[in-house]
């Protein structure tokens, strides 16, 4: 079977290397580049999957998932590049980080596909993004869509476009937790008990997230039939738009769109 690596064992390393067991990919096809001998220890004991060198990875496997933190991606390329060869794949997940950057700094011939995941995949529920590099063929393509595939859904996008999906569903997470700890909140100061408050707003998030997913209905429809004439629903939106709610969602997308430019540059 091909052997998969994954370099970068944090938050989302270990969400794809947890995706990957659950959808029955064997651990025996499965290795971990991890440098910090702690962490090594919990994901052979977790996973039983075996930790190696970022080297030894580079060498063995035919599937380079790189996990990396943007700022750390020159090293490891700089670590792995003696070791690569014609054929390979690498699958990059980091922010910013372009399929010319990489390819500039590995052998010709080996394919990079630009992947942008979210931390739903913990939860088999994940958004990816993939788009091919300049050395890629369908079946690098199908292969990177195979791997995040086991976290969740995915979809092909051109490279230009992958800023602006991180901003959206990359960073999207973020933005719904942080509504929801604002409701929360609210429900507190509205004298409601915590737990109570978390059990409504959690449920309201799920239940809303279902119909949005299962009727297929427009947003703006869903809205209107929660919003009554002269009711509660129309009195909050009213707040919201006093608020300038709307384009401030707009301005922080923007902004994490830049952030994901800049980070190719390392600043
Ligand atoms: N978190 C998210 O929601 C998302 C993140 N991403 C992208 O995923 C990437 C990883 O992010 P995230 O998982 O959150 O970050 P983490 O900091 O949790 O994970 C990065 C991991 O890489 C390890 N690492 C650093 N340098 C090396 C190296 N030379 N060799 C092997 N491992 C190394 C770190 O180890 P140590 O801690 O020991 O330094 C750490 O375990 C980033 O590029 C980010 O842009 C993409 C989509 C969503
Ligand atoms: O905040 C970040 O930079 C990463 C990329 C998308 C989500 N988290």
């Amino acid at each position: 079977m091909p052997q998969t690596a994954i370099i970068g064992a944090g938050v989302m390393g270990e969400a794809l290397l947890s995706g990957l067991v659950r959808a029955g990919r064997r651990v025996d096809d499965l290795m971990v580049g991890e440098k910090r001998a702690d962490r090594a220890k919990e994901l052979e004991e977790r996973y039983g999957v075996t930790v190696v060198s970022n080297a030894e990875a580079a060498r063995k496997a035919d599937t380079i998932a790189l996990v990396v933190k943007p700022q750390d991606m020159n090293d490891v390329l700089e670590e792995i590049a003696p070791e690569l060869r014609p054929g390979q794949l690498l699958v990059s997940i980091a922010a910013g980080i372009t399929t010319s950057y990489i390819e500039s700094r590995v052998p010709d011939g080996v394919a990079v596909v630009r992947v942008m995941p979210n931390t739903p995949a913990l939860v088999d529920e994940g958004m990816t993004a993939i788009a091919p590099g300049s050395h890629c063929d369908d079946s690098h393509l199908a292969e990177a869509e195979g791997l995040m595939g086991s976290t969740g859904r995915v979809l092909r996008v051109p490279e230009r476009q992958m800023d602006a999906v991180t901003a959206i569903s990359g960073s999207g997470p973020a933005y719904i937790f942080f509504v929801v700890e604002s409701m929360i909140e609210a429900g507190v100061h509205l004298g409601l008990p915590r737990a109570t408050a978390t059990d409504l707003v959690i449920q309201t998030v799920v239940g809303s997230a279902k119909m949005l997913r299962e009727t297929g209905t427009h947003p703006v429809v869903l809205r209107e039939q929660v919003t009554s004439p002269g009711g509660t629903t129309a009195a909050a939106l009213r707040e919201l738009e006093t608020h300038r709610v709307r384009a401030a969602f707009l301005a922080a997308m923007e902004a994490a769109r830049d952030r994901s430019r800049a980070l190719a540059e390392g600043t």
